[in-house]
């Protein structure tokens, strides 16, 4: 079997998640939002197809390095085929990025599940059929009975566990909300949520991402008072030394880094430096399924859990496939928005989440994303 093809398709579809200037999400009018749907076409007719936006996946990255490896490769080399395009990305001047090398490489994944009829979490270990999920909050906001005071978010909390939800992750407010970052407001809020849902909800804080040490410890020994599980994402993840120093600092388990590039590499240099106690990887951010498992198995090795960062259908396959992750990342959730409402280009969720917390593989081969082709083909942009 080889690579024939490898084609981008741009299409529209309807949101209600508009994004801030420092790239979070937060609820706003419905706008017409774009994705780009990537499919891998073998000369047997097998396909694969992965998800990403346009700009990530843009017809000049698709001509310059994916067609350039796959077509005429063999569709199952993966770990063949990850190496040649990440060698690609050193001389792409930063056009090349981890999140394009995802998409191609779930595609991948996607092709060999269909062609095997299995889905991709059977192949990659199989350790789970269903995985217990976190609910993640969007960002802060400023709108009124949104996530704009500590109460409202108390009062989403409530809401959520009722939903089934056993565990909440609060991302807190961040600049260009006008009071942010404020220490003492993201405390209030996470003792907002801790006073709402009671002592067995397991909470996590992921609040603004450029705290000074001083701050980030305030917060930290405060989470501490109120039992959370863990603590994210709470300094600029390009300083190792300060979350190794803050890691030694706090008992609440550290987690990171979500948001550094370098794959497991750098993943792996966090684990020597102690500069974590949980290790995080998701699928976009370090370039694919492949090495989002590496950085399990390396956590593993150490003892350590590796938290999955992110939704979607190939961080869940990830999920399923290990043991040391606790929990899914379903999200983001807002008050003013229905998360369980799919998407326009899917015919179902991709996460779909019982009343006890608890999301469910597909069955279906492949990812198991339940593409809707003829509604992509019918809001193509030319
Ligand atoms: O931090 C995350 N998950 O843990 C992400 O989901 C964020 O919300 C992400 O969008 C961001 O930080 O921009
Ligand atoms: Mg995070
Ligand atoms: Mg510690």
């Amino acid at each position: 079997m080889k690579i024939e093809r490898v084609t981008g398709t741009e299409f529209t579809y309807p949101t209600f998640r508009s994004v801030d200037s420092a790239g979070h999400s937060h609820p706003g009018p419905e706008t017409l939002g774009r994705m780009a749907m990537i499919t891998i076409t073998t000369d047997e007719g097998h396909q694969g197809h992965a998800f990403a936006p346009p700009e990530v996946i843009r017809p000049y990255v698709l001509a310059s390095y994916a067609r350039k490896v796959l077509v005429g490769a063999d569709p199952f080399m993966r770990e063949k085929l990850w190496m040649s395009l990440e060698h690609w990305q050193r001389g792409s001047a930063g056009q090349f990025t981890d999140r394009a090398l995802a998409a191609i490489e779930q595609a991948l994944w996607d092709l060999a599940g269909r062609a095997l009829g299995q889905p991709v979490y059977r192949l990659l270990g199989g350790y789970r059929d269903k995985v217990p999920a976190y609910g993640s909050t969007m960002c802060g906001d400023e709108l009124k009975g949104g996530l704009s005071t500590p109460d409202e978010y108390g009062q989403f909390a409530e809401k959520l566990v009722a939903r089934g939800y056993k565990a909440i992750k609060l991302h807190t407010w961040m600049p260009p909300v006008s009071f942010a970052p404020d220490p003492g407001m993201d405390i209030k809020a996470c003792a907002a949520v801790r006073e709402a849902v009671g002592p067995d909800v397991a909470l996590m804080l992921d609040g603004y991402h450029n705290y000074s040490r001083i701050d980030a410890l305030r917060i930290g020994r405060a989470l501490e008072q109120l039992n959370f599980a863990w603590f994210e994402e709470m300094m600029n993840e390009q300083s190792m030394a300060s979350y190794a120093w803050l890691s030694s600092q706090l008992d609440i388990p550290i987690v990171g880094p979500e948001s550094l590039s370098g794959k497991h590499h750098s993943r792996a240099d966090w684990v020597q430096a102690g500069a974590c106690d949980i290790l995080r990887a998701g699928v976009p951010g370090v370039g694919g399924i492949t090495p989002t498992l590496k950085v399990a198995h390396l956590a593993e090795s150490f003892g350590m859990e590796c938290e999955v960062h992110g939704n979607g259908a190939a961080n869940l396959a990830v999920c399923a496939a290990i043991r040391n992750c606790r929990w899914y990342e379903r999200g983001l959730l807002h008050p003013f928005l229905e998360y369980d409402d799919k998407p326009a280009y899917l015919h179902s969720l991709p996460d779909p989440m019982d009343e006890h917390g608890y999301v469910h593989l597909s069955q279906r081969p492949g990812l198991g994303e339940d593409i809707d082709f003829d509604y992509i083909e019918a809001h193509a942009v030319a």
